[in-house]
């Protein structure tokens, strides 16, 4: 009996060694202690009882062993299943986070996460008591690029802008695509004399940029109209409204201009 207990993982050879021990015995106590034959075939008896009963119990502690190993290799499957659904779903979340977030071609603050960011801008300046402009930045008889040159070229002309914004602002200016041709900048604590300033090169950097082969005759131009956020009842929509209507007059007065709204001078 005390095999079954002391190698509790090999059935067959506990089995064989306590059988072995107990013939032994056995065989012993017949030869050696001249025992009369019930005596033997009590202790035979008692014997095969416990081995029966050891074997019994070890079989089963196999079986029960098996089925925990099986349960926890199940286990591990369905976590390393799960761990993969995690890291697949977070991919996900990740991409679809990207295409709210970004604008597909520029790459971009898309119009609503703008909004949303400088929306949390504009209410820290406020409270900050600093200086907030705003930017709306128009391409130049963009529809006559596209016409001569092709969208394809449009669009490269369109993801240069935003390339020239991201570069020649700050990192704490937030830059965003409008819609079409247009961008829209918020810069926390700058002052309309800054913001001029800003614009001005930013045009410049425009105007110098270098084109596609074949493009040679685009004089590229965008138009800034400037707004500063001026009263606790300013909010970005209307103060979004404000620089596009100050861009349509730079517009009117002949594009590749900054021109800065009235009320913010
Ligand atoms: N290639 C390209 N073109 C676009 C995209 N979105 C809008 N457009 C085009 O941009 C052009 C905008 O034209 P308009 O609004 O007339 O403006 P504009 O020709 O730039 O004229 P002004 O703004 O007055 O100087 C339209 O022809 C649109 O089709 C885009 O993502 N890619």
């Amino acid at each position: 009996m005390a095999f079954y207990l002391l190698i509790p993982n090999l059935l067959t050879v506990a089995m064989f060694a306590s059988l072995y021990l107990s013939i032994g015995f056995l065989a012993a106590a017949v030869l050696f202690a001249g025992i009369a034959p019930v005596v033997t075939l009590r202790l035979a008896l008692l014997l095969i009882m416990t081995n029966v009963v050891g074997f019994c119990a070890l079989l089963r502690l196999e079986i029960l062993q098996r089925k925990q190993f099986a349960l926890l290799h199940e286990e591990r499957n369905q976590n390393r299943h799960l761990l993969k659904e995690i890291a697949h779903r977070k991919s996900l979340e990740a991409q679809l986070r990207m295409v709210a977030e970004r604008d597909a071609l520029t790459g971009l603050n898309s119009r609503s996460h703008f909004m949303k960011r400088a929306e949390a801008l504009l209410q820290r300046s406020r409270l900050e008591k600093v200086p907030f402009s705003l930017f709306m930045i128009d391409v130049d008889h963009f529809k006559s690029i596209n016409d001569t040159w092709g969208h394809t070229h449009g669009d490269w002309v369109l993801t240069k802008i935003a390339e020239v914004c991201a570069q020649s602002l700050r990192p704490t200016d937030v830059i965003g695509r409008f819609g079409g041709e247009e961008f829209v900048v918020a810069l926390p604590d700058t002052s309309p004399k800054d913001a001029q300033t800003i614009a001005e090169r930013l045009k410049k950097k425009v105007a110098e940029l270098p084109l596609q082969e074949g493009m040679n005759e685009l004089c590229l131009s965008v138009t800034i109209g400037i707004a500063l956020a001026n009263s606790e009842e300013d909010g970005l929509e209307s103060l979004i409204t404000r620089a596009d209507q100050t861009l349509y007059v730079g517009k009117r007065n002949g594009r590749n201009r900054v021109e800065m709204s009235r009320d913010s001078c």
